[in-house]
């Protein structure tokens, strides 16, 4: 590109703009449009499918140009951010009519995906979360978490990297802050990361940010033993900041998490047990099994518990105890109409916050503080002891609010603030004047026809107005003598000319500038309320936290309901005990089909060595197992007949592989280090789902593995169910351990699978019988049926062992040694010399091969 001198004044003013954000794509306003120029153009019209053309030329050369109406912007601009891009937005802000130059423009914000706020660009059921991390000392990390949409702020210590990461996987954060020069760790997505000055993560600046913020209540929030984590907080409030160009009053406190309160489930389990998302994220989830909320207030908060489960304690007693209450004759139905259709104040409240709500946004709070009283009610009625869910002084003033909003507000909002004509004539005495300075001009105008009438002699003369021409005397065509001197024509039409003069021109003046001081006095007065009810912010997000939980208590306690679903008991022994089990998702699939099972896990049994034929359903028990365990951590109820859980810590699978070939992981590798990871963390409260673990290797390491895995797991006691195809590993004994089976029939390669859970081990396999239902050709299966039986005895038809099995070391089958079976075949009778030595290199190659 040219000098900056040789450019245009606009083109001058959209360069600087464009170098004070150089990442992000600069929507420069151009009258009714937002104009993008140069490669943000060509970039632009080839994402959203729009006309790339050129404005004028500058600096020698034609601007390539593309453009989006300001009324349709906001889709336009979803599109760019869903895609993960940043968009930086120029607004005029200088009146065009007074400018000299061009008009002045400066940048009103920034969107990026992690701070967005507008409803327009925000799933309502998702929380678009913004992360920032502070690295300490010896791999220690600090992370702080922010929805701006909510202003919800959580901080959380980490003691590793790797643990770290788990938890970003499972959150998704939208985009992630770290201090510049820190390296992007493997389990970043790097197109989210986003590194910023180190100078925001420091202490003293750090310091300063939460004392704007917080002043002395951040002592209140317990978070002192988290001072890493606290400058990850500062630094995310910062960045927000800078982006949307005002501070962010909806923060009001900051939410310490304490690992301790929580039953942690890493990435793996959230995925493998389709809490979140189904698989190729279509498909049912327990997400969408559970969300029936009426608000989408509770529809994220149940996205919130579903990554935060708790452990036994206090605050899950509540919950389950309110489900219990909800569930009682059906009174979850009374809240549940009372919350019905309710909008999303939770985001209205922070764009109060950000002096960015809409006249519809107080709309929408209005009508919130007019059911307000009878939602509260509902939630009194729900619990028998009614106390109170609000003081009775934050009601007053929320009545004085919704009192205040109905005198300000029309009735029906119109969709744009432009205009004006939100609030009422009467909410403001100056407003009315001059909104009525039209309608008082009206005796002056029908004196001025009757003067003009008078003047000119022209009978037919009319003063009139109308919103595309303003006022005007017209005189119809009819009439073909002279008009007065001093008459200006303005417009001519079929039947009439049409004129001005000063007399008329005078009154316009001011009636226009009536409408205008109207428009700006509306908008300072609007301006005023959007701070009065800023006001009320903290009492009003409390309120709504509160409301938002009951909704999804309800939500629970009609799932419950509608689905058969039993209260969970906790209780202090060690066992996991459920009666007639099922697997939520399953069941909806098969309805009564469905077989459930039971579980006795307890002191002395720790662990279950689970056999049986291929599709007998030893999987979807293990994940019914932790899926139930999981419902009752978040308060919710469980498919069972009854379920009496002690303490559990954490829940991990590793359930089926998939290649991380993007990582550099093969299928192995991934397994083995799920495995690892596993065997370091678990704990004799921990409850383990393995499937088939040790499979994507050859045999024998595999079965050593999980022999090994199965050892280690008995040794630390851990709840585990183990489904595996090794029938070697059931000979395993062990006084913590109990084989259990998958039921089924089969006659004649033909398989009847009953999906029940007996005691014991599998007596035989029915590879082959799944394999002839799966529909592999006759011939394939014969010639399987004849290997497997040389398989089974050796001596029937004996079969050269492969290469590869001949490399394996049996750590636990009575196989011979290569080397003996070579010797065993070698006859010393007819044997050369020379054949002799032969042989004797030979074996000692197969001994060295095996060492
Ligand atoms: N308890 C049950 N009641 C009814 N149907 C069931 C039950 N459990 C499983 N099934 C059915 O059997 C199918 C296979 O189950 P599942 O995947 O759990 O088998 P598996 O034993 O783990 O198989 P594999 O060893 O091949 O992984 C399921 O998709 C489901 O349709």
């Amino acid at each position: 590109m040219s000098a900056n001198h040789e450019h245009t004044p606009v083109m001058r003013q959209y360069l600087a703009l464009k170098a004070e954000n150089p990442d992000a794509l600069l929507f420069f306003r151009m009258g009714d449009f937002y104009e993008l120029f140069y490669e943000d153009a060509s970039r632009v019209a080839e994402l959203l499918g729009i006309a790339l053309t050129t404005r004028g030329q500058s600096a020698g050369a034609p601007i390539p140009m593309a453009g989006v109406p300001i009324h349709s912007a906001e889709a336009y601009l979803a599109r760019l951010v869903r895609a993960g891009l940043k968009v930086a937005i120029a607004e005029q802000i200088g009146d065009p009519a007074l400018a000299k130059g061009p008009v002045e423009r400066s940048i009103s914000r920034v969107l990026t995906p992690g701070t967005l706020v507008d409803a327009s660009l925000l799933e309502p059921e998702q929380e678009s979360l913004l992360a920032a991390l502070c690295p300490g000392s010896e791999n220690t990390w600090g992370l702080a978490l922010l929805s701006v949409a909510s202003g919800e702020l959580r901080v959380q210590d980490f003691a590793s990297q790797a643990t770290l990461a788990d938890r970003l996987r499972q959150l998704q954060p939208a985009e992630i802050l770290l201090p510049e020069g820190q390296e992007i760790f493997s389990g970043l997505a790097p197109e989210r990361c986003q590194q910023i000055s180190q100078k925001s993560f420091q202490q003293n600046i750090s310091e300063r940010v939460l004392q704007r913020y917080f002043g002395n209540r951040l002592g209140s929030f317990g978070v002192a033993d988290h001072p890493l984590a606290l400058r990850a907080a500062a630094a995310v409030l910062d960045y927000a900041e800078s982006r949307l160009k005002i501070s962010l009053a909806q923060v009001q406190r900051i939410t310490p998490e304490r690992p301790a309160e929580i039953l942690g489930i890493d990435a793996n389990a959230l995925r493998s047990l389709e809490i979140l998302a189904g698989r190729d994220n279509d498909g049912p989830s327990l997400w969408r099994l559970l969300q029936h909320c009426q608000t989408p207030m509770a529809a994220r908060l149940l996205r919130r518990w579903l990554l935060r489960p708790l452990r036994q304690g206090e605050e899950l007693l509540i919950r389950q105890q309110r489900v219990a209450q909800l569930v009682e004759g059906s009174r979850y139905r009374n809240l549940q109409q009372s919350l019905h259709g309710l909008a999303d104040i939770e985001r209205v409240l922070t764009r109060v916050a950000l002096e960015r709500a809409s006249p519809r946004d107080l709309g929408q709070l209005r009508h919130f503080l007019q059911r307000l009283p009878e939602i509260l009610a509902a939630i009194a009625a729900a619990q028998e002891s009614a106390s109170p869910t609000v003081a009775s002084a934050d009601l007053e003033r929320f009545a004085q609010l919704q009192g205040l909003l109905e005198r300000a507000l029309v009735d029906e909002l119109p969709l744009s603030q432009r205009d004006g004509g939100y609030l009422r004539d009467d909410y403001d005495p100056e407003l009315g004047a001059l909104r009525h300075a039209e309608q008082n001009v009206g005796q002056e105008l029908a004196d001025l026809e009757a003067a003009e009438r008078e003047r000119s002699g022209i009978a037919q003369l009319r003063v009139q107005f109308n919103r595309v021409h303003g006022y005007f005397i017209e005189i119809p065509r009819s009439y073909e003598g002279p008009v007065p001197a001093d008459y200006r024509r303005r417009q001519s039409t079929k039947n009439a000319e049409r004129f001005s003069n000063v007399t008329l021109k005078e009154i316009e003046d001011r009636v226009l500038s009536a409408e205008s001081r109207a428009l700006s006095r509306e908008k300072a007065l609007y301006t005023e309320l959007l701070h009065t009810v800023a006001e009320q912010l903290p009492a009003l997000q409390e309120v709504l936290a509160e409301i938002a939980q009951w909704d999804l208590l309800a939500n629970f306690a009609e799932r419950a309901h509608s689905l058969r679903w039993i209260a969970p008991e906790f209780c202090d022994e060690a066992v996991l005990e459920i009666a007639a089990g099922r697997h939520p998702l399953v069941e909806v699939e098969l309805g009564a089909h469905f077989v459930p099972n039971d579980l006795h896990l307890h002191d002395e049994r720790r662990m279950l060595l689970i056999t049986g034929p291929n599709m007998g359903g030893k999987s979807t028990y293990m994940r019914q197992v932790a899926l139930i365990v999981f419902l009752a951590h978040i308060g919710c109820w469980v498919p069972a007949q009854a379920a009496r859980l002690g303490p559990v810590d954490q829940i991990f699978t590793r359930i089926g592989a998939a290649d991380d070939l993007a990582g550099g992981r093969s299928t192995f590798m991934v397994e083995m280090q799920e495995s690892a990871q596993i065997l370091h963390l678990a704990t004799a409260e921990s409850l383990i789902i393995l499937d088939e673990i040790g499979r994507g290797t050859a045999t024998y390491d595999g079965l050593a593995i999980a022999w090994a895995t199965a050892e280690e797991l008995l040794r630390k006691g851990s709840y585990t169910l183990f489904a595996t195809h090794y029938f070697e590993l059931t000979d395993m004994q062990h006084p913590l351990l109990a084989n259990v089976h998958v039921d089924a029939l089969a006659a004649n390669d033909r398989v009847t699978f009953l999906h029940q859970i007996e005691d014991g081990p599998a007596t035989q396999s029915f590879g082959l019988a799944v394999a002839r239902l799966a529909g592999l050709p006759d011939t394939v299966l014969q010639s399987a049926r004849a290997r497997l039986a040389s398989l089974e005895d050796p001596a029937r038809a004996p079969i050269a062992e492969p290469q590869s099995a001949t490399q394996q070391l049996s750590l636990f089958i009575d196989a011979p040694h290569p080397a003996i079976q070579a010797l065993r075949e070698i006859d010393p009778e007819d044997f050369s010399p020379r054949a002799a030595l032969e042989a004797l290199f030979r074996l000692r190659r197969l001994v060295e091969e095996s060492d």
